[in-house]
């Protein structure tokens, strides 16, 4: 248990009620699976990008000592909600004795591979970190946020990164304005199946972030000649210290860099995933945008998505699948929704934690 700050006194907390806090959805740019532990968890190795989906919470201070969540998520019961879970682990790990009504607006898929119960726990971290006065550093908001599911951490850290372990060793990395086309399958896939699943390949060779496109800084020496210079990242995240992605160089995924390894798991056992992206493939093709994109799942899905160079093309592409969603039954059974975001520099929460 941390005890390292004591709760704040009643009369020098904030005012009780805090609204408007956003949970942004993550997109994996590219999903390696290169390892297990014992435990059974894997070891990856992937890019996280936050994006302009978000969930939106609100937060009222008890004194009471009662933890609620108020508004209803369909098909997560307030016993399990990762809202709920994260308020308790906050208050274990500082022994903070108040409560709080958890409100939240959902608009990340549940379950979609987007990280959506994940970022709801960390903004809930965050936000209850100020309102309950218990004033954690974000490294040890980060330990808490571990436990709670493998995705939570990056949210925490707040920065784009490279994430390797199982998603908890985390290094800032700058990525180039980009937009997302997110297209959500009539499909839930359960992230454990996928994992699980006996086909899975555990074996990809690790990268290294000097391969990332774009990774290798070209450096002019005094003589004048040009000099090659691998990529400087600054510490890891579980080392304490954020890093500041600023002054890193610019990566940019567009085009087809890695793959998600739980693709093939998924397309094969998910057949509406599969159509979905045949869907998708087909109308990128007819939008005219860039050749090089390609239609890739986030996370362990369902959702897929197709990183654009411009809101232009995006747009395009998002009326595109829309057309072919009302010319064809079989294509408005595989999709449920659509939607264009925009890949964000940073998590709108990376200044509330020192
Ligand atoms: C697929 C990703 O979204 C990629 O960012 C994450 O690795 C999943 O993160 P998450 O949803 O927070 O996952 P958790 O709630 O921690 O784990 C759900 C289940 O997925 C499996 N799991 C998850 C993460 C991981 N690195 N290895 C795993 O094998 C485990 O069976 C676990 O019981
Ligand atoms: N606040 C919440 N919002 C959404 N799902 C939640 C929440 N709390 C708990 N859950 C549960 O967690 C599961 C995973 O939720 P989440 O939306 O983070 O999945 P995901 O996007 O597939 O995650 P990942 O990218 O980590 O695979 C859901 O299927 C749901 O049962």
């Amino acid at each position: 248990m941390s005890q390292s700050t004591p709760p704040a006194a009643a009369d020098a907390l904030p005012p009780p009620i805090l609204r408007d806090v956003p949970a942004p959805a993550k997109i994996n740019l590219f999903l390696h699976v290169v390892g297990r532990r014992a435990d059974g968890y894997h070891l990856l190795q992937t890019v996280f990008r936050f994006v302009g989906l978000a969930d939106t919470l609100h937060f009222r201070r008890r004194d009471d000592g009662v933890i609620r969540r108020v508004t209803p998520i369909p098909g997560v019961p307030e016993a399990t909600c990762l809202t709920v879970n994260a308020a308790l682990a906050l208050r274990r790990a500082t022994g903070c004795r108040l409560g709080v009504d958890i409100e939240v607006e959902k608009r990340i898929p549940a379950g979609g591979g987007l990280g959506g119960g994940s970022s709801d726990a960390a903004s809930v971290l965050l936000a209850l970190n100020r309102l309950w006065g218990t004033g954690l550093g974000r490294a040890e908001l980060q330990r808490i946020a571990l436990p709670l599911g493998a995705d939570v951490p990056v949210f925490v850290f707040g920065q784009n990164a490279f994430a390797e372990g199982v998603g908890e060793a985390l290094r800032a990395v700058r990525l180039a304005p980009q937009w997302y086309v997110v297209i959500q399958p009539n499909a839930h896939v359960p992230t454990e199946a996928a994992f699980r699943a006996q086909e899975l390949t555990r074996d990809t060779n690790p990268v290294k972030i000097s391969d990332f496109p774009g990774s290798v800084a070209r450096h002019s020496s005094a003589a004048g000649e040009e000099k090659v210079q691998d990529n400087v990242v600054g510490p890891r995240a579980s080392d304490g210290a954020a890093t500041q992605a600023l002054g890193l160089p610019e990566y940019s995924f567009l085009g087809s860099f890695g793959k998600n390894d739980l693709e093939p798991v998924v397309f094969s056992r998910f057949p509406m995933v599969a159509l979905a992206r045949l869907v998708a493939t087909q109308a990128l093709r007819r939008s005219g945008g860039d050749t090089r994109s390609t239609v890739r799942m986030s996370g362990s899905g369902a959702c897929l998505f197709v990183e654009c160079a411009s809101e232009a093309q995006a747009l395009a592409l998002e009326a595109e699948i829309a057309a072919t969603m009302r010319q064809s039954n079989s294509a408005k059974d595989a999709i449920r929704a659509v939607t264009v975001c925009q890949g964000l520099d940073g998590h709108p929460l990376q200044h509330w934690a020192a």
